[in-house]
């Protein structure tokens, strides 16, 4: 997405797949060491076989590794519920560009001795340390899981469903993410998914998670009820089994994927005040008319997250011209942020002025000079490039 660990010019490709161990797992606690390679899927498994989940879900899970997603500080599909990876890192093993091992793998949940240094390597794509070991917190495997997927008239129906699901369902919200009716026309005609409902122009899926089956599915069934009976929603189903329930989560997961078989994709993923998060794409559709083939917008809308995609048949430079710096301006007027989950990589850094002030790209600057002053660690990625 930001070419984040593509390497682009003179740099060697360090590999982490054969540290793939799990070092320790507490059992009371919830608490997992384990080397930087080992496979998000694999942990979600053997957590899941001790009666946890890993505090975060990506659709990359089967080939991502865990040092990747923390130093990417990867958000994804369970951030509404357990919050971002500087919250739920609890340790890093790290070594230095001189080749010193940071060793500040404890499991401790509260640590107040001064600077908490891990934090600097969580999103700091590589560039300041090279991870070597992770010690995470898992939280309970939830025993019910439900998932609603409704069709919504219209975006301020969206946003009103997710006020009231947070009201009504509670603690048990797990996700609420959401997708246009474009995005759903991208999973039935390229990946041939079919719509579970009808057609509408907005589409929301809704995650509960909790410890009762009965108790949280009549949450749900209150929280439908008034939906559907005040009309912020105008169709829907649930899904309570394996099966259903990943069919359900696949129209949302797999965007991305019928994005690329569109054409060519131009992508945004960007955080905005949640009100006005859709804006940007109404807006966009009208500036750019007939050149794009698509505009849509879906995403994490829990967590103020839009994935904004733009696809041509090819590379257009003019269809570009209207698009940057037009996107970041229109961010940067919300305090927005230009890179809300994925990072800078090599093809944002020159964008993190829209998002930053000059004073904090100097510390980041003066912080990377001290790590790493031969500039070894990911060179040429995060950092916006010397003049
Ligand atoms: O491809 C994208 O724009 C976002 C990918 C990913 O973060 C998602 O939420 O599906
Ligand atoms: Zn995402």
């Amino acid at each position: 997405m930001v070419g984040g660990s593509v390497p682009v010019f003179d740099e060697i490709i360090l590999s982490t797949t054969l540290m793939n161990r799990v070092i320790s797992f507490n059992s009371v606690s919830g608490t997992l060491v384990c080397q930087a390679g080992c496979v998000l899927e694999e942990l979600s498994r053997y957590v899941e076989e001790r009666g946890f989940v890993m505090p975060l879900d990506l659709g990359a899970k089967g080939s991502c590794h865990i040092g990747g997603n923390v130093a990417t500080n990867a958000g994804g599909l369970r951030f509404l519920r357990y919050g971002s990876l500087h919250g739920t890192v609890l340790g890093l093993e790290v070594v230095l560009a001189d080749g010193t091992v940071l060793d500040c793998l404890t499991s401790l949940r509260k640590d107040n001795t001064g600077y908490d240094l891990k934090q600097l390597f969580i999103g700091s794509e590589g560039t300041l340390g090279v991870i070597t070991a992770v010690s995470i917190q898992c939280p309970p495997k939830p025993r019910a899981v439900n998932v609603a997927f409704l069709g919504c008239p219209g975006f301020a129906e969206v946003l009103q469903t997710f006020s009231s699901g947070k009201e009504l369902l509670g603690e048990i919200l797990s996700a609420y993410e959401f997708m246009d009716a474009e995005c759903m026309w991208l999973v039935t005609h390229h990946l041939r998914l079919a719509s579970p409902v009808q057609e509408s122009p907005f589409y929301v899926l809704v995650e509960t998670s909790g410890s009762r089956a009965g108790h949280d599915s009549e949450k749900l069934s209150d929280f439908l009820e008034q939906a559907l009976s005040s009309g912020l929603v105008t169709d829907g189903t649930v899904a309570t089994d394996q099966t259903r329930l990943k069919a359900l989560w696949a129209l949302r997961e797999r965007i991305s994927e019928a994005l690329s078989r569109d054409g060519y994709v131009y992508k945004y993923d960007l955080s905005l005040p949640t009100e006005r998060l859709y804006d940007l794409v109404s807006d966009l559709r009208a500036r750019l008319g007939s050149q794009a083939k698509h505009v849509v917008g879906y995403g994490h809308l829990g967590d103020g997250n839009l994935h904004l995609n733009v696809t041509s048949e090819a590379f257009s430079p003019s269809l570009l011209a209207d698009l940057e710096p037009y996107v970041y301006e229109w961010t940067a007027r919300q305090r927005g942020s230009v890179s809300a989950e994925h990072g800078l990589g090599f093809k944002k850094r020159g964008v993190l002025s829209y998002s930053k002030p000059p004073e904090a790209l100097r510390l980041m600057q003066q912080l990377k000079a001290l790590l790493d002053p031969k500039g070894i660690l990911n060179p040429y990625k995060t950092l916006p490039a010397q003049a």
